[in-house]
């Protein structure tokens, strides 16, 4: 059994907007899987689906099995338990997620009595472990927000999603905000609870180039869509989908200084989730498309071995969606 088993996942927001379509993944303890795409691709979407954060009134279908359980079925009480202990979420902009008038160490303490029905002075030894555990000081527990830096507080929202022992992290963006040596730093950070602790991962980012250098494996997703999948490295520096070319061309790899400098860009935008152009969705900006792109849209197909693309370009159909994820 998995951890995250993710089965045709739909998203249709209240306005029409279909920012998930289909998309099926998994996850087992252990692994760090990446989820690219530029934005407005449904890439929140999709974990905010994960724990049933999507706002009311938001149209979800498929299943989302977290250690075999689907979190759509569940009962109020069950989702509310699952979040925190089963999986969690580090935000983007550390910031904005952590409440400006508390200390941290009662914002990390709050889960833990909460789910963990911790005693005070039990929840206040918890945190200090917790926040040498990602890097800092206990004694930083008095601080309030503004009192760290950006890296410092991406460090907190980590403790706070490590606070109830989850088994799966989500990591939504975790280190756009801050500097290059910083997030590097947070990404090693990460990297390492992972495997200490034998967590699985889903860190989304728009950037190819990190989520390679963290993750296992990468999904590229295109308008609500997984558009490719397979071992990050190898869809990074070989991707079959057009836009997973576009997209890796985009990012240039770490270290590669010049082409940092020049990276190229996709021309022309990713389409409006309420009106999809017919055909494969990515057709009216893919530099190889056929007549037959503007009709027909492509399941993922074997690309080789561990490989997924839905593209026409690209290997034979695949029968079972989800025959190569695990
Ligand atoms: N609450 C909402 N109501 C309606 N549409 C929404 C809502 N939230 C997101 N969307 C739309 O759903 C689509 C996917 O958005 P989402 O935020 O999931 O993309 P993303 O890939 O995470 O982008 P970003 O990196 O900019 O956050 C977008 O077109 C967005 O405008």
């Amino acid at each position: 059994m998995s951890l995250l088993d993710v089965r045709n996942l739909e998203v249709t927001y209240a306005g029409g907007a279909r920012a998930v379509r289909g998309v099926d993944l998994s996850v087992e303890a252990g692994q760090k899987l990446g989820i690219a795409g530029e934005s407005g691709c449904g890439k929140s979407t999709l974990a905010l689906a994960l724990l049933r954060l999507l706002p009311a009134g938001t149209k979800v279908s498929g299943e989302i099995l977290l250690n075999g359980e689907d979190v759509l079925t569940m009962k109020w009480g069950q989702v509310r338990a699952v979040r925190w202990a089963g999986a969690s979420i580090v935000f983007q902009g550390a910031m904005h997620s952590l409440n400006a008038v508390h200390r941290i160490g009662d914002q990390i303490a709050e889960p833990i009595l909460l789910h963990k029905k911790a005693t005070p002075s039990g929840a206040k030894k918890r945190v200090g472990e917790l926040l040498e555990h990602v890097g800092l000081p206990a004694a930083r527990a008095d601080a309030y927000p503004h009192e760290l830096s950006g890296g410092q507080r991406q460090r907190v929202m980590i403790a706070m999603a490590l606070a109830c022992d989850p088994g799966l992290i989500i990591a939504d963006e975790p280190t756009t905000a801050l500097d290059v040596m910083i997030q590097a730093q947070i990404l090693r950070l990460i990297e390492q609870l992972v495997s200490d602790q034998d967590l699985g991962l889903v860190m989304i980012s728009h950037d190819l180039a990190v989520l390679s250098d963290t993750c296992d494996r990468l999904a590229v997703m295109y308008a609500g869509r997984v558009v490719e999948e397979g071992p990050a490295s190898q869809v990074y520096e070989n991707a079959r989908h057009p836009y997973g070319k576009a997209l890796s061309a985009a990012f240039p790899r770490i270290g590669d200084v010049a082409s940092r400098f020049a990276p190229r860009g996709l021309p022309g935008d990713p389409p409006d989730p309420s009106a999809l152009p017919t055909g494969c969705t990515f057709h009216p900006r893919c530099p190889v498309a056929l007549d037959v792109c503007a009709t027909e849209d492509q399941e993922l197909r074997n690309a080789e071995p561990g490989r997924r693309a839905a593209c026409v370009h690209v290997g034979a159909a695949v029968t079972d969606a989800r025959s190569t994820t695990a």
